[in-house]
């Protein structure tokens, strides 16, 4: 098979994304838009400007123009024309579940209501289901870099939501904010019910990833580079068959990886590693789902074997039900 063939059958394979955070679905276009019909000061003058400012040299660098674009939304609309934006675009590479990441924080802290965010990411989520029949689960992240007072307070927000809510996950800067800070949380978290997953690896050291594991009992692991680094850790995640929602373009933008080429994906499939393909931030780090498989395909020496467990990986590593899990893979085998 071509690389070209193979780009093509990534393409038709239906798939789950597993770690993509809405906020950083928020193209240009519409960030350009939003802050029009908001009357919110941008310091950009065009859509062009936005992307050239585009580039950087480690997660920090990222974050701090990723808070500042999403201080444009600010109505449940706003919320609504995002997420349904992010589903439709996702529906064009074949994905047929979506687990996706928010932020409240990132509003809340700015004056909009956790109620005003969810209510117009939820609706998209049932218009797209009652649309074009693709199924989706909500995942609220902690911010780290706040204290865990603050993601107790988040919790308590949420306690009206609970039953449209599917996890917790923590993200934002990792290095000095290991998931140890946020283990009290977690646990009340998973009193609650909600599953938990946590960035881990993609900048912090091994040790986070051990924490992640041990104190917050991780039901999926984001990311995870880092694990190989620690022999003992990748054998233990492979045993454990723990997903990794590893990100390939966004590895690249953060300099995770000084090259597509250097990227670990491949070393993590011949470990046995349960690796997914995702986008993470697709508007900031040039690409979705589609984008992603065919820049490693490119990259590396990827096996139409390898495509297929990836997009297997991403439907077993899912909160779908166990029927519904069935029901993907036999679709993924009439490709
Ligand atoms: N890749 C990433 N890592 C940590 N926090 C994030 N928030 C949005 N994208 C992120
Ligand atoms: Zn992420």
């Amino acid at each position: 098979m071509t690389k070209d063939d193979l780009i093509a059958y990534a393409q038709a394979l239906p798939k789950a994304e597993l770690h993509l955070h809405i906020e950083g679905s928020l193209e240009p276009e519409m960030l350009f838009k939003l802050a029009q019909r908001n009357k919110v000061d941008i310091p950009f003058k065009s859509v062009e400007e936005i992307r050239a400012a585009y580039e950087f040299s480690n997660l920090q660098d990222f974050l701090d123009i990723y808070y500042q674009g999403m201080n444009v939304l600010r109505t449940e609309e706003d919320f609504f024309d995002l997420t349904m934006a992010y589903l439709n675009r996702a529906r064009a590479d074949n994905v047929r579940h979506a687990e996706i990441f928010f932020d409240p924080q990132g509003h809340t802290e700015r004056g909009v209501s956790f109620d005003t965010a969810i209510s117009g990411i939820v609706t998209a989520l049932s218009m797209a289901k009652a649309q074009f029949g693709m199924t989706a689960k909500l995942i609220m992240c902690f911010l780290r870099h706040l204290p865990e007072e603050d993601a107790f307070k988040t919790l308590e927000q949420a306690e009206n939501w609970l039953d449209r809510i599917e996890g917790v996950g923590l993200d934002s800067s990792e290095v000095g904010h290991p998931p140890s800070k946020f283990e009290r949380v977690f646990k009340a978290a998973r009193e609650r019910g909600l599953k938990t997953v946590a960035h881990a690896g993609e900048e912090g050291p091994p040790d986070y990833v051990h924490e992640a594991l041990d104190l917050l009992a991780v039901d999926r692991l984001d990311h995870g580079n880092r694990s190989l680094e620690d022999d003992a850790l990748t054998a233990r995640l492979a045993k454990e068959e723990m997903t990794l929602t590893v990100c390939p373009l966004s590895n690249l933008k953060l300099c995770v990886v000084d090259a597509m080429t250097a990227h670990p994906l491949k070393r993590m499939l011949d470990l046995d590693l349960r690796a997914t393909v995702n986008s993470d931030d697709p508007s900031y780090f040039g690409g979705y789902v589609s984008d992603n498989f065919k820049a490693v395909i490119e990259a590396l020496p990827l096996t139409r074997e390898d495509v297929k467990t990836l997009a297997k990986n991403s439907f077993l590593g899912s909160f779908l039900s166990e029927g519904e899990k069935r029901a993907q893979l036999a679709a993924i085998e009439t490709v």
